[in-house]
């Protein structure tokens, strides 16, 4: 699939120092600006790694041998893209210096040097996007850790990087708390995502692009749909949409093709015959 590319990777494979397997092993992607990218595999599939070589913690921060080449376009910025990472474990991405969620949120800004006023709206703004108005003035320690999820976010997506990589972020919320996130997600339209879930029904809805990985290699990366019948007919050991399952069960194929639906959009029309 040719896809004009934003971020490249070009056979990138990363080893840990002292670790026998590459954690990432010959990983090629071309992904367009503003895409979403849905991030899904098993556990030590290298999806962490894969979120902290594009952020550039990995190897800033944690080193490893890399090879390949990992490159990211400045296409319609005029800078060299800045890069916004949410850590799986929240904790991780407080300052522990704020004694006000607000606090935390303005941190990035004042660190960048931002004026008073600027941060006050910033910080309004993106707490009323993320329904963290009526806790701005509670500590950070003592917030559920659903809502110590969108406050990383939030601290992240207040300073408006290019590219947004999420490793896990729903993983404190309640059902309804992650179908919100991703919805919301979903509305932002200035950032390239990546998002890295096992949520696959609620991946297939939000992504453009989903990829598989196991143990360090990249599966698959193609349309949703396009994966999850891969997936399926390779027998991957992976959970397959609830769509695409009860698409299966009723043999409704998207029209044109032999493959079943991912989308609860695209079923609906699947079973009112008005597929394209
Ligand atoms: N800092 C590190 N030093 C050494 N090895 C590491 C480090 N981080 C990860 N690894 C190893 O690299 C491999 C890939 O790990 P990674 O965390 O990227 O996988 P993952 O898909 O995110 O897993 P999980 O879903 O369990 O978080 C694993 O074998 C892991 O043990």
């Amino acid at each position: 699939m040719a896809v004009e590319k934003f971020v490249a990777l070009d056979r990138v494979s990363v080893k840990y120092p002292n670790a026998q397997n590459w954690a990432l092993d010959w990983v090629s992607m071309s992904v367009p600006q503003f895409a979403k990218v849905g991030i899904i595999g098993n556990s030590d599939a290298g999806k962490t790694t894969f979120c902290q070589l594009l952020a550039g913690i990995i190897p800033e921060m944690i080193h490893a041998r890399i090879e390949g080449q990992l490159q990211i376009d400045r296409n319609d910025t005029k800078q060299q893209p800045s890069v916004g990472y949410v850590f799986q474990d929240p904790e991780s991405q407080m300052s522990g210096l704020a004694e006000t969620v607000a606090d935390e949120i303005a941190f990035g800004l004042i660190n960048a040097g931002f004026s008073e006023l600027e941060i006050d709206q910033r910080v309004k703004h993106v707490a009323k996007e993320l329904e963290l108005t009526s806790i701005l003035h509670q500590s950070p320690t003592e917030i559920s850790g659903g809502q110590q999820q969108r406050l990383a976010l939030a601290t992240v997506l207040v300073v408006e990087p290019d590219i947004l990589i999420l490793d896990n972020p729903t993983s404190q919320m309640d059902p309804q708390g992650k179908a919100w996130l991703f919805e919301h997600l979903a509305t932002l339209k200035k950032q390239t995502i990546f998002l890295v879930s096992d949520e696959i029904d609620l991946l297939c809805e939000f992504a453009d692009y989903l990829g598989v990985f196991a143990q360090g290699k990249l599966l698959a990366f193609d349309t949703p749909a396009h994966v999850i019948n891969q997936a399926d007919q390779n027998h991957w050991p992976m959970a397959l949409p609830t769509v695409y399952q009860f698409a299966k069960a009723l043999s409704k194929t998207m029209a044109g093709t032999y493959r079943y639906p991912v989308t609860l959009g695209r079923l609906k029309r699947v079973m009112h015959n008005d597929d394209d």
